[in-house]
């Protein structure tokens, strides 16, 4: 069964300790300017995050070619180095996706990165990556719409599933492509990218804390610790079973 991954957009060891540690998360997502903030060895970076949430968990960083070749050769040390959990991010630039088509060839795990518009996702997935990351807010900023990005994308990327014989024929291996919704101001933008058909969203830290945050439910327990607290002070359900 399909689940949402919730992954978290930053390279900040303190938030990546302090969120994975209570939600659920699938991994964590990087770019150049997410990891550029942070001023140390790029290597070590990745391997800290890895240590955090576990080699089980999934991070991605970008590939920094700007040509196909150097991509290429970008992602097989990536893989080397840091193994099956980890996901390179391709831009979806001609360069882009023609890496995209060579690396897919040989089983090689791909996200799509930079995408403002359908048919990049669309092209992207064909050409093999599994995760394509449109950008929401980058996109409602110019005055365009992201959520409609990912609804049309997911509308076609139904209307085209492989079986997955054909994916072990195209690309090595067995994977559902997958919309990483990226780029939010808000909760409501990542709700309405995951009822889009998103099944996969990738939100900085502040955003990230508040997709469960409501004032009526902080409201609620308070109200509800202070009733207790009147007649059993300040025992717990251990206390009294
Ligand atoms: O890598 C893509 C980022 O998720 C973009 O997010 P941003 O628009 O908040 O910088």
């Amino acid at each position: 069964m399909m689940r949402v991954q919730y992954f978290i957009d930053t390279a900040n060891l303190e938030s990546i300790k302090k969120i994975s540690d209570i939600f659920p998360i699938a991994g964590v997502t990087t770019n150049p300017t997410i990891i550029a903030k942070e001023k140390r060895d790029f290597k070590e970076i990745i391997n800290d995050i890895f240590d955090i949430i576990g080699k089980d968990k999934i991070v991605h960083a970008q590939a920094v070619g700007t040509t196909a070749e150097i991509i290429v050769k970008e992602v097989q040390l990536l893989r080397d180095t840091f193994g099956e959990n980890f996901y390179t991010k391709i831009p979806v630039t001609p360069e882009g996706i023609k890496a995209m088509k060579i690396l897919s060839k040989d089983g090689h795990k791909i996200t799509a990165t930079g995408i403002l518009s359908p048919q990049q996702i669309i092209m992207a997935a064909e050409a093999g990556a599994e995760y394509m990351a449109p950008y929401i807010n980058r996109s409602d900023n110019i005055g365009e719409n992201g959520i409609e990005i990912v609804k049309d994308a997911y509308k076609i990327l139904e209307m085209t599933k492989k079986t997955d014989e054909e994916k072990l024929a195209r690309y090595k291996r067995i994977f559902e492509p997958k919309i990483l919704g990226a780029s939010f101001k808000n909760v409501r933008q990542v709700h309405e990218t995951i009822l889009a058909g998103s099944k996969s969203v990738t939100a900085a830290p502040d955003v990230f804390e508040k997709l469960i945050y409501h004032p009526y439910t902080d409201w609620s327990m308070d109200t509800f610790n202070s009733d207790w607290k009147k007649v059993y002070g300040e025992k717990t359900l251990l206390d009294l079973l």
